[in-house]
């Protein structure tokens, strides 16, 4: 694998969720990078990506070198051709030639401002470093996709389905501020590879760009798509229509008991952090239908596994 931008770099999904399926059973490759360097940057917080892929690093008998960019680093400029005589002091084409000198990886997380659509949608950020750098460049949250998320969750539904086909809903939930699309992005992207019956429910507005959700079914009665549920995905978005607006924040789509009845007993996931209450009420994620901790130790079985092929070229 030469990076892991976005989904398309996995060339063999099942072979991909076996390897971390293999790694979380037996740590077979402790020496395989032996003498290189993890390079980890930082635009946003992270508790879980940072902790989760540094421990899949050090697994694979890697160093790991961390830097919170917007409070240690210099200011990048992503845009080619600028006169740079305001805030920004160093351009991505020296940073990023640098940072391949030091690193044998580079990994980046970078939110989306959510102002300007077609800017976001551009993932300047991501795309700078895969231009200018010349080591293999490892997303860990950029502005349209999340996708060691994903690998975490399909390896996550892999382990505990009880059916061949499971049904998967991916339910909008309030929240108070306005989240980028990212996660729930990659995560339908990602069910739309695997063998499940994937649906979307969301209120009016809220519907995900529909070149990434394309013939997904997509349903405003939260209810009518919850029946029968095997796994319920639980996760708030921005408006994509009215681009970054938060329209509603009331509690009517909170995932709660009362929701959880409607489904086939159905196993809770969220990416996390989870605002208890808004997103997701305490009687459903303290019940033993939330698999939440399981699926946030799944990151660093599906990090090991991308590390490793990044490696191995
Ligand atoms: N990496 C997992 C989720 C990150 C981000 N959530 C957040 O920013 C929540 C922050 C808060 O609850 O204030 C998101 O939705 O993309
Ligand atoms: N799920 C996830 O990416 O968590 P962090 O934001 O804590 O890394």
């Amino acid at each position: 694998m030469k990076n892991y931008i976005d989904l398309f770099d996995i060339e063999d999904l099942p072979a991909l969720l076996q390897e971390a399926l293999q790694l979380k059973k037996i740590n077979s490759d402790p020496e395989l990078g032996k003498g290189k360097t993890l390079g980890m940057l930082f635009f946003n917080p992270s508790l879980r990506t940072r902790l989760s892929t540094e421990k899949a690093a050090k697994l694979l008998g890697m160093e790991v070198m961390v830097i919170n960019v917007n409070s240690d680093g210099w200011a990048l400029e992503f845009e080619d051709g600028q006169v740079m005589d305001s805030n920004k002091a160093e351009h991505i084409k020296e940073g990023a030639a640098v940072l391949s000198q030091y690193c044998d990886i580079i990994a980046v997380r970078a939110f989306p401002e959510l102002k300007d659509k077609e800017k976001d949608n551009a993932e300047m950020v991501m795309n700078g470093f895969k231009k200018y750098a010349s080591v293999p460049i490892l997303n860990m949250e950029s502005a349209t996709g999340h996708p060691l998320q994903a690998l975490t969750d399909a390896l996550t539904i892999t382990e505990l389905k009880n059916v061949k086909r499971p049904k998967v809903v991916l339910t909008w939930a309030p929240h108070p501020k306005a989240l980028p699309h990212a996660v729930p992005n990659s995560f339908v992207q990602m069910m739309q590879k695997m063998d499940v019956e994937l649906c979307i429910t969301n209120p009016e507005g809220y519907n995900l760009n529909s070149e990434i959700t394309k013939n997904t079914r997509v349903f405003h009665d939260q209810e009518e798509a919850l029946k029968n549920a095997d796994f319920v995905y639980v996760k708030n978005w921005s408006s994509y229509e009215n681009y970054g607006e938060a329209l509603k924040t009331d509690g009517d789509w909170t995932f709660n008991q009362e929701k959880l009845r409607v489904t086939n007993n159905a196993k809770v996931m969220h990416c996390l952090p989870v605002r208890r209450n808004v997103v997701i009420a305490d009687d459903v994620l303290d019940s033993e239908n939330s698999v939440v901790i399981h699926q946030a130790n799944n990151r660093t079985f599906a990090a090991q596994a991308v590390l490793k092929k990044l490696l191995q070229g």
